[in-house]
């Protein structure tokens, strides 16, 4: 839900002729706060987060020769060819195309993938690369660009800057490379003091010596990033990439209207997700598969008397697993299906199984684990999109899809999640709105359907799912606070 306490933020700066007053670290410990839901959020819609956030637009006047920092939705496995692996990077394209014809100096910066034990975090030469080959100008990559020791922008960098020619675009190397920009992830409450001032350093560094003015143009950057979040506090001026913006305003509003929902997965947190878009009201009907929907499973088996075994997805042995549901899950499961069967909202479950070695079972034992849904599941599931279809009399409702129904990365647990992307097709085909969460849903489109199968697939799954679920996309209140 985006419904919380009220609290106003905004960002601790004026402005003093060409100067602009630095930031304040209490204004970036109070938006932490915020984003780390210790302190109320203001109770906004997504449609009220949009509305104050300034568009591209807002930049038309800006003088040709402008530093301009634009977060980049740099998360790519870019492929050998142009086409390859560069959606996120060809959804920047207007707006760097943009700042290239308004002159500005560009200066993309954001992470590709986390860092992981003996493993060196990647290197965004290909990325650059690749988005020189999308706009058709060389692209700089700009290595070695923090002061660690310092939390500040290596004095190099102002340089480098100063040179480029007006419609520059460079990019900064990977910014997960640099510890400061995860920190929040794992900060408890009284370390976040001094994190705030560490950032606060770092984000009047990049006013200072990089850009006063801030781009988003990075869909997928929804996790809780320290520099990527918290820097539009220091900036001069704010705004929304095209891409984003038009990626909220049209198929992520249409998501908020859909009538049927496809939820599965193996993060049990999405149920938070799947409980806000109940609540919305106006959703009839719930499919779900996967781990997500063993939840749901034993909850309905209870509120009916009786119950269902999850096998080691109950199992506390297993409480360190991806898969385990703990009891409180349940708990909040059978709320859900309660309060949604008193909406009239119809659940449907998987009715079999597939375990480990790879045998159909319809009931589980201890020690059990399932790895997909059965073929009466798939049977089962087409014959309820086929009664949804039919009772939608051709109206063009809105269908949205989110997560996998098994371990489909392995060929003998990828039936359930193949057969239902051809489900999705034939929603289309017969006059739904079918919207795809990106995430592993939009890997198993890709996999085994085609793009025209769906009507739309966004480039990223969390933030999808944070724009519609429970928590908002801290970006969009960073943003929003340092518009104010
Ligand atoms: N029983 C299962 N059901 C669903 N996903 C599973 C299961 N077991 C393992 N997984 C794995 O979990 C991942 C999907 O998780 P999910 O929460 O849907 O991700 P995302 O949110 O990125 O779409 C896939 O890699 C899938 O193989
Ligand atoms: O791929 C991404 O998001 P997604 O898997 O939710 O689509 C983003 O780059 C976010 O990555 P992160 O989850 O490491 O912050």
């Amino acid at each position: 839900m985006w419904s919380f306490g009220y609290v106003v933020l905004s960002a601790a700066r004026a402005f003093d002729g060409e100067n602009l007053m630095p930031l304040a670290a209490s204004k970036t410990l109070s938006l932490i706060k915020v984003l780390k839901g210790i302190a109320p959020r203001e109770e906004l819609s997504l449609a009220e987060y949009l509305g104050s956030i300034p568009k591209l637009d807002s930049l038309s006047s800006l003088p040709s020769g402008t530093p301009v920092l634009v977060r980049g939705d740099v998360d790519a496995k870019v492929g050998a060819e142009l086409g390859e692996g560069d959606i996120r990077l060809r959804s920047m394209k207007s707006t760097l195309e943009f700042g290239v014809k308004k002159g500005f100096k560009q200066v993309i910066f954001g992470h590709l993938g986390r860092k992981q034990k003996d493993k060196p975090i990647g290197s965004l030469a290909k990325v650059a690369a690749r988005i020189g080959k999308i706009l058709g100008t060389e692209v700089a990559l700009i290595t070695d660009w923090l002061d660690e020791a310092t939390f500040t922008i290596k004095p190099a960098v102002e340089e480098q800057i100063a040179a480029a020619a007006p419609g520059s675009v460079l990019v900064l190397e990977n910014v997960r490379a640099y510890d400061i920009e995860t920190v929040l992830w794992k900060a408890k409450d009284d370390a976040l003091a001094p994190i705030a001032e560490n950032l606060t350093t770092l984000a009047n560094s990049f006013a200072e010596r990089v850009a006063k003015v801030y781009v988003n143009e990075a869909l997928s950057a929804g996790s809780l990033d320290a520099s990527s979040t918290i820097i539009p506090l220091a900036m001069e001026k704010v705004a929304l990439g095209n891409y984003i913006a038009s990626e909220f305003e049209g198929p992520m509003m249409d998501c908020m209207k859909a009538k049927m929902v496809i939820f599965s997965g193996i993060k049990i947190d999405k149920l938070d997700d799947l409980d806000a878009m109940i609540q919305r009201g106006t959703i009839s009907t719930i499919i779900s598969a996967g781990s997500l929907a063993m939840a749901l499973k034993k909850a309905d088996a209870q509120l009916s008397g009786g119950d269902f075994c999850l096998g080691v997805t109950e199992d506390p042995a297993h409480s360190d697993k991806p898969y385990y549901i703990p009891p409180d899950r349940i708990e909040q499961a059978k709320r859900m299906i309660a309060a949604g069967k008193a909406q009239g909202i119809e659940f449907v479950l998987p009715v079999d199984f597939k375990l480990a070695d790879e045998s159909v079972v319809t009931t589980m034992k201890p020690g059990d684990q399932q790895f997909d849904i059965g073929p009466g599941t798939i049977a089962h599931f087409q014959e309820r999109i086929g009664q949804f279809i039919a009772a939608q009399g051709g109206k063009p409702v809105g269908v949205f899809h989110n997560g996998v129904f098994g371990m489909f990365e392995d060929p003998r647990f990828e039936a359930g999640t193949k057969a239902f992307i051809a489900e999705l097709n034939r929603m289309t085909k017969a006059g739904l709105k079918v919207y795809v969460g990106g995430g592993e849903g939009g890997t198993a489109l890709e996999r085994y359907g085609q793009p025209d199968w769906v009507t739309h697939c966004f480039t990223a799954g969390g933030t999808v799912l944070n724009a519609l679920g429970s928590e908002p996309v801290p970006y969009l209140v960073a943003l929003r606070a340092a518009a104010n």
